[in-house]
């Protein structure tokens, strides 16, 4: 069953509990938390996520694109996160750092930016819920979609069938009705949309779109079949 997660990210941020709302129907909502050090972009923190989880039933996904992520992403459950990805570039102790997630209650997600390979992290895998391949540069909304990084995302699928593991695969970046279903053949099963989702007119019925899209799309492929 193919994941939407439309990112707020191009939502506009003066009516964030409105324009949860319009995605009504959503998996999870992807919160976009940028700190202007790990990426040259800020968004939002902790005290914004607090108030968005009160404000909505859609589970918050996050994707903390910050320094220093040991720190601060248990906190980020503490605010009512369901799931909080850290980037594997930017932790210390990427294992304990999961474990601390997972032990407080939420999801723990990793994220590899495009320049980031896959292999060094095939043990990692097992302790988490979900890994974030990104197709596009982390930091800003709205960029073109990078095709080069559908061999990682195949590579990803083949090892977590290897291992034969309950792990969601991710991607974010440039996710749209043009590329989505490259991404499902490939292996990826939650796609975030930021731009593709807020920029269409009715934002709900570009979820139902881009959900169909990506399930026909992976109905036949190889991983979804052996799942
Ligand atoms: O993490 C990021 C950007 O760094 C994303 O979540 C973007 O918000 C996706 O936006 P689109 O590429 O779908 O417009
Ligand atoms: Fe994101």
């Amino acid at each position: 069953m193919a994941q939407i997660n439309p990112s707020i990210l191009s939502a506009d941020f003066a009516r964030l509990a409105q324009e949860a709302e319009a995605v009504r129907g959503s998996d999870w909502l992807h919160v976009d938390v940028m700190d202007n050090h790990f990426v040259p972009n800020l968004t939002l923190g902790i005290p914004v996520v607090e108030s968005l989880s009160r404000a909505t039933d859609i589970p918050l996904d996050c994707h903390l694109m910050i320094e220093d992520p040991d720190r601060w992403a248990p906190q980020y459950v503490e605010a009512g996160a369901g799931s909080v990805t850290f980037h594997v570039e930017a932790a210390a102790a990427p294992v304990r750092l999961a474990r601390e997630i997972r032990a407080k209650g939420a999801r723990a997600s990793m994220a590899l930016k495009p320049g980031t390979p896959i292999e060094p992290y095939e043990d990692l895998l097992p302790e988490l819920d979900m890994l974030l391949i990104m197709t596009v540069e982390p930091g800003f909304g709205g960029q073109a979609f990078l095709d080069i990084m559908l061999p990682k995302i195949r590579r990803t699928r083949e090892l977590i069938a290897k291992h034969d593991l309950e792990l969601w695969l991710q991607v974010d970046g440039g996710v749209s009705a043009s590329t989505i279903e490259r991404c499902a053949e490939a292996g990826a099963d939650v796609f975030v949309a930021g731009s593709a989702v807020y920029g269409a007119e009715d934002p709900a019925q570009a979820v139902a779109g881009l959900r169909s899209l990506a399930e026909s799309a992976s109905a036949d492929a190889w991983w979804a079949c052996a799942h």
